[in-house]
C-alpha cells in the first residue's frame, strides 16, 4: 500500500509578478507561494512530506490542452519589454505577463505532472503542489483570470494518456468557476468536473450563464459537469459540508474515480477579498479527508487561488496535515446550511437527476432561488462603493481576519496523540494489528467490578464478559485521555460493552457521545439528556420502538450484490453526526448485523472526520474479518475496500427521505431541498 505525502514547491514560481498598476490583478502576488510554504514550515509539515522536485512542463504536454497559437504567444512574451507585456496582457480578461511568466507557468504544469507521477507510481499515496500562476480559468486559446496554462486540465489529459485512466474526478473548491476546465471536458465522460463558485445569479465574475447549475455537460459528457453556484456571499462551513454530503460525495462514490485531482483554491475561505465567504481553514481538512476515501487514496491537490495570505496559509496547512493522516480538527460554526445554499443544492440535484442512479428516486424539483433574487435587486439599486473604498475596507478586514485566525487556529488545533490505534494484546488480537498500535494492559477484575458496579452489574456474571469489559475500558480510557487517537475492542457482548462505554464516557466528561450501533441492540441506554445520540442500524423495525431525536433507528439490509449503503451514510448518518458535533464516537457491531463489512468500513472511514477522529470500535469477537477491516480503517494505513457500488432501491431512498423529513428541523445538515416540509 502506498504511503507518504508529496510536497512540490519551487521558489522560482514566485518570480512572476505584476509590473504595472492593475487593481484587478494586483492580488495575485508572489508572496502567496512563499508565505504558504513558510506557514507549512512553521507547522513542521514540510519535513514530514516527501519532497518531489518541480520540472518544466514540455511543450507537448501543454499542447494536450492548449492550441499551438496560445503556446507561441506565451513563449514570445519572454523577451518583451514592459510596454509590450502590458499590450499583450490586455488581450485577456484579468491576466498579466511578466518576462518570467512563461517559465513559471511551465514550472506550474511540470510540478503538477510530477505530483501525478508520484501518486500514480505509488511513490507516495497523495500530495500537494504549490504552484503559480494558477490554471483553472485558462482555456485552449486564451489566458484568463490570472491563469496561463490549465495545470489541472493538462494533468487529467496526461493521466489518461500515460496511465490509461478512464475515470478522473476533478474537485474545484476555489471560489471562482473554473470555466476553463469545464470547456475542456464538457463532452468528456471520463472526467467528472465539480465546481462550486460565487455566482450571485450571474452577477459575479466571470458572470457566465454556463456557470449555473443547469450546465450539466454536453453530448456524451452529460451528467459529468457539476456546477454548484453560491447566490450569496458569506457561505460557511455547514454550506460547504452540505454540498459534499448531498451533491458531490454521492456522485463521486457512484463515479468511483481512479484518481482525484483538486483544483485547490482557498479564496473560498474566510477573509478572502474575492470570495467574501466565511468558511474557516479546518473545513479544508474535512473536505480533504472525504476525498481521501476515494480512488484508494490517490489524491493530487493543486493550488489555484487564495488571496488573503494568512487565510491561504492556514488552509494550505490544514490540507497538508490531513493528507499526512493527522486527525481532523473539530469543525466550528452552527451546523445549519443557509436557505440559499439549500436551494442551490436542490437545483443541482434536480438538474442531474436524469444522469445519476443515486438520484433516480429522489423527488427533486427546480426552485427559483427566491431567497436571494429579491435581495440582489435591492443591492443593485443601492449605491455601490467605489473601487477605492472597497480596497480600504478590504485592507481593514485583512488585519481583522489575521487576528481572528490567530486565535481560531489556537482553539481548534490539538496535539496529535502519539499512537493512532489502541487494542488489547489478548489472544487473537494480533490478527488485526496495524502499525502505530498500542497494546494496552488489561484492567484487573476488582477495578472492573467497581467501574461496572454502578450499572449493569447484574448482567455481568461470567468472567469472560468481565474481562472483555475490562479490555474495552482500558482502551477507552486511553482515548478519553487523548493518549491514543482511536481503538478497537473485541467483545462477546457488543451491546453491553457499547452501553458501558457510553456511560463511562459521559461520566468522564464527554457530553456528546455518538453511538452508531449495527445489529440488534439489546440494551438501549437512556438518551433523554442529549449527552448521547444513538443511531441503530438494524434489519427490521423494533416493535413499539419509534425513533426520537437522540435515538434513531435506521432499518437497512445491505443488498446481496454489493454495497448500497453510500446513500444512507452520505445522505443521513454523516449529516446527523455533523449536526450533533460529538466529541467521541462509539461504533459497535452486535449480532445479526444487516450490513456488510464494506458498508461498516465506509462508516468507520467517514466518521473519522468527527470528534478529532476519536473513535472506539466494539465488535463481536466472532467477527474476525470485520475486526481486521475496521482496524485497517482506523489505522488509516490504507483505504479499506468499500465493495461494489450498488445504487439504493426506491424503497431505501424513500426510507432515508422519510427519516430526513422527520429530523431535518432538529438535525439541519439533513436539509437538501428548499421546500422545507411543513
Ligand atoms: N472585475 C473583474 C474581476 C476579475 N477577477 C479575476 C479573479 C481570478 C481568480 C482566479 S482563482
Ligand atoms: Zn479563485
Amino acid at each position: 500500500m502506498a504511503s507518504g505525502t508529496a510536497l512540490i514547491y519551487d521558489e522560482k514560481m514566485a518570480t512572476h509578478k505584476l509590473l504595472w498598476s492593475d487593481p484587478i490583478c494586483d492580488i495575485e502576488v508572489p508572496e502567496r507561494l512563499s508565505s504558504s510554504y513558510e506557514q507549512l514550515k512553521s507547522y513542521h509539515l514540510v519535513e514530514r512530506c516527501v519532497p518531489v522536485p518541480a520540472r518544466e512542463g514540455s511543450e507537448e504536454e501543454i499542447l494536450l490542452v492548449h492550441s499551438l497559437e496560445h503556446l507561441e504567444v506565451a513563449k514570445s512574451t519572454q523577451t518583451m519589454n514592459e510596454e509590450e507585456l502590458k499590450r499583450v496582457s490586455e488581450n485577456y480578461d484579468a491576466f498579466f505577463f511578466h518576462p518570467s511568466t512563461y517559465h513559471c507557468a511551465r514550472l506550474a504544469v511540470g510540478a503538477t505532472l510530477q505530483l501525478v507521477d508520484a501518486v500514480m507510481s505509488g511513490e507516495v499515496r497523495n500530495g500537494m503542489a504549490l504552484v503559480r500562476p494558477p490554471g483553472h480559468h485558462s482555456q485552449r486559446n486564451a489566458a484568463n483570470g490570472f491563469c496561463l496554462f490549465n495545470n489541472v486540465a493538462i494533468a487529467a489529459e496526461y493521466a489518461k494518456l500515460k496511465y490509461g485512466l478512464q475515470r478522473i474526478l476533478i474537485v474545484d473548491w476555489d471560489v471562482h468557476h473554473g470555466q476553463g476546465i469545464q470547456y475542456i471536458f464538457e463532452e468528456d465522460p471520463s472526467v467528472l468536473y465539480f465546481s462550486w463558485h460565487r455566482y450571485e445569479h450571474q452577477e459575479f465574475w466571470p458572470s457566465l450563464k454556463e456557470s449555473d447549475y443547469d450546465a450539466v455537460g454536453l453530448g456524451k459528457g452529460k451528467g459529468f459537469n457539476i456546477n454548484l453556484p453560491w447566490n450569496k456571499v458569506g457561505m460557511g462551513n455547514s454550506d460547504y459540508l452540505a454540498a459534499f454530503f448531498h451533491v458531490l460525495l454521492p456522485m463521486a462514490f457512484e463515479f468511483d474515480p481512479e484518481l482525484v485531482i483538486v483544483s485547490s483554491g482557498y479564496d473560498s475561505g474566510i477573509g478572502d477579498p474575492e470570495g467574501q465567504m466565511n468558511a474557516t481553514p479546518e473545513v479544508f481538512a474535512h473536505l480533504t479527508h472525504f476525498l481521501m476515501q476515494l480512488a484508494n487514496g490517490k489524491l493530487c491537490v493543486i493550488l489555484e487561488g487564495g488571496y488573503h495570505l494568512k487565510s491561504l496559509g492556514e488552509s494550505v496547512c490544514m490540507t497538508v496535515k490531513t493528507l499526512l493522516g493527522d486527525p481532523v480538527p473539530q469543525i466550528t460554526g452552527e451546523m445549519a446550511p443557509c436557505l440559499s445554499a439549500v436551494e442551490s443544492i436542490q437545483n443541482v440535484r434536480a438538474a442531474h437527476k436524469p444522469y445519476w442512479k443515486w438520484l433516480a428516486y429522489e423527488d427533486t424539483s427546480f426552485l427559483q432561488n427566491l431567497s436571494t433574487k429579491s435581495h440582489l435587486l435591492k443591492k443593485a439599486n443601492s449605491n455601490t462603493s467605489t473601487e477605492h473604498e472597497t480596497k480600504i475596507t478590504n485592507n481593514n478586514n485583512t488585519v481583522k481576519v489575521e487576528r481572528f485566525l490567530e486565535l481560531h487556529m489556537k482553539n481548534i488545533l490539538f496535539p496529535v496523540p502519539p499512537i493512532k490505534t489502541a487494542t488489547i494484546g489478548s489472544e487473537g488480537s494480533e490478527h488485526f494489528l496495524s502499525e502505530h498500535v498500542q497494546l494496552v494492559k488489561e484492567m484487573d477484575k476488582t477495578e472492573i467490578k467497581s467501574l461496572v458496579s454502578g450499572f449493569y452489574a447484574d448482567l455481568v456474571e461470567e468472567d469472560k464478559i468481565l474481562l472483555s469489559l475490562g479490555s474495552m475500558l482500558a482502551i477507552l480510557d486511553k482515548i478519553l485521555k487523548k493518549e491514543v487517537c482511536n481503538g478497537i475492542a473485541a467483545s462477546p457482548t457488543a451491546a453491553l460493552s457499547a452501553a458501558v462505554a457510553l456511560r463511562h464516557s459521559v461520566r468522564f466528561g464527554f457530553q456528546r457521545v455518538l453511538c452508531v450501533f449495527v445489529g440488534d441492540m439489546q440494551i438501549t441506554p437512556n438518551t433523554e439528556d442529549g449527552k448521547m445520540l444513538i443511531i441503530n442500524i438494524c434489519e427490521k423495525e423494533q416493535p413499539g420502538k419509534t425513533s426520537c431525536k437522540h435515538c434513531i433507528s435506521l432499518n437497512w439490509k445491505e443488498d446481496a450484490e454489493g454495497n448500497d449503503f453510500f446513500s444512507a451514510v452520505l445522505g443521513f448518518i454523516l449529516p446527523v453526526a455533523y449536526s450533533y458535533q460529538p466529541n467521541l464516537t462509539v461504533i459497535a457491531v452486535g449480532p445479526n448485523r444487516s450490513l456488510g463489512i464494506s458498508g461498516i468500513s465506509l462508516l468507520v472511514a467517514l466518521l473519522q472526520g468527527l470528534a478529532e477522529s476519536r473513535i472506539v470500535a466494539v465488535i463481536e469477537d466472532t467477527e474476525i474479518s470485520l475486526l481486521q477491516s475496521v482496524a485497517k480503517a482506523l489505522g488509516g494505513a490504507s483505504t479499506p475496500p468499500f465493495g461494489i457500488y450498488v445504487p439504493p432501491t426506491q424503497e431505501k431512498v424513500k426510507k432515508i427521505k422519510a427519516l430526513r423529513d422527520q429530523f431535518q428541523q432538529e438535525w439541519k445538515m439533513l436539509q437538501c431541498s428548499g421546500k422545507l416540509s411543513d
